[in-house]
Formats: structure tokens, sequence, C-alpha cells
């Protein structure tokens, strides 16, 4: 990664006080979109994580994933396919492949779903996202991917590093540098 993209990355970031007495922080992730030479760096940053493995297709969760995975895919020549959350939409009328998220970071059960027979079986897929946090979501795509996941490139990893280890997750930043 290019140093100043970490840089601007740290730089445009924010915790955000929802203001609700919980003491809870959210991160606001709007200023690295905001930034042209973020967007402009992030796909071929990301992309080099993985690039040895030559993926094919990138798949990606909503919503932030909807705006990152296709940046990462232009970058290394793949595809892209998109992961659905169950519930925040009307139903997607073909047939999807669910995978259940048990529980993530903010301890909610979801289910994240692709469209059929987008993935051929010799698909080498990367999953992208913003952040790893505990890793579930991650884990719901790997297992059903099987073994067409290759791995996932993220820009914030703060999963511990034996999550990160075990689904293969390699990041542009780990939480603490926040
Ligand atoms: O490692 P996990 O515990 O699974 O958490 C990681 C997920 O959390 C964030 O999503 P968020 O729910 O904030 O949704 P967003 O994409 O709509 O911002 C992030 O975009 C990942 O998808």
């Amino acid at each position: 990664m290019a140093v100043d993209l970490g840089d601007r990355l740290r730089a445009a970031f924010r915790w955000t006080d929802p203001g609700d007495g919980t003491g809870y922080l959210v991160s606001n992730r709007s200023g690295w979109w905001r930034d042209p030479l973020i967007i402009s760096g992030l796909g071929d940053a990301l992309g080099a994580l993985f690039r040895e493995s030559s993926p094919t297709v990138v798949v990606s969760p909503e919503v932030t994933g909807f705006l990152l995975g296709p940046l990462v895919a232009r970058a290394l020549g793949a595809g892209f396919v998109e992961a659905y959350r169950a519930g925040v939409r009307r139903p997607i009328a073909e047939p999807m492949r669910w995978a259940t998220v048990p529980s993530d970071h903010r301890g909610e059960e979801q289910l994240l779903g692709v469209r059929e027979g987008l993935i051929a079986p010799d698909d080498r897929v990367l999953v992208v996202d913003d952040w790893a946090a505990t890793g579930a979501q991650i884990r719901a795509l790997r297992s059903l991917l099987g073994d067409n996941y290759v791995g996932a490139a993220v820009i914030v990893d703060e999963c511990p590093p034996k999550v990160a280890a075990s689904l293969t997750i390699r990041g542009l930043l780990r939480g603490s540098d926040l």
C-alpha cells in the first residue's frame, strides 16, 4: 500500500458518538468515499493483497461492499457478485443461496445470500469489504463459497489474529490504527 493512502484513510476516518448515552462510538467511513485519491487508490491497494491468487470474481456484502467490491474487481480484471442481506429489501426474484451469519459485531443474526449460478466451479473468489470486526460475515460467505474462496481483503482488519489467519483475511489497516 502506498504510504500516503494509509495516511489518507486515517485522516478521513471519524468516530461518531450517536448521543444515545451508551458511550458506544460508531465508525463514520463516509470521508473515505468523499476523498478522490482514496477512491482512485483503494481498488489497486486491496487487489494487491491477493493479486498472486488471481481472483476471477469479487463477492461483497451490502451495503458498503457494493461500493468497494467493484473498485477491486476492476483493478483485478475480475467480475463482481453481490451478497445480499435478507430482509432489507423486497425479496429477490431469482433463486438464491443463503448462509447464516450467527452473530456479527452487533450481536445480530443475519442471512447473506448470492444468486445461484453466478459462481462457476473454477472461479477463484475474493471477498471484499470495508471492515472485518468479528469475521462473522466473512465466515458465512466462506461457507457459501466453499473451495472457490481464496480469502478476504478489507480496509480495516480488527479481527483477532487467529480469526484473520483462519479466514485468510488481509487488511490495509488494523483497528488500532484508527
Ligand atoms: O466482521 P463482522 O463482525 O461480520 O462485521 C463486519 C461488517 O460490519 C460492517 O458492516 P455494517 O453492518 O456496518 O454494514 P454496512 O456495510 O451497511 O456499513 C462491515 O461493512 C462488515 O460488513
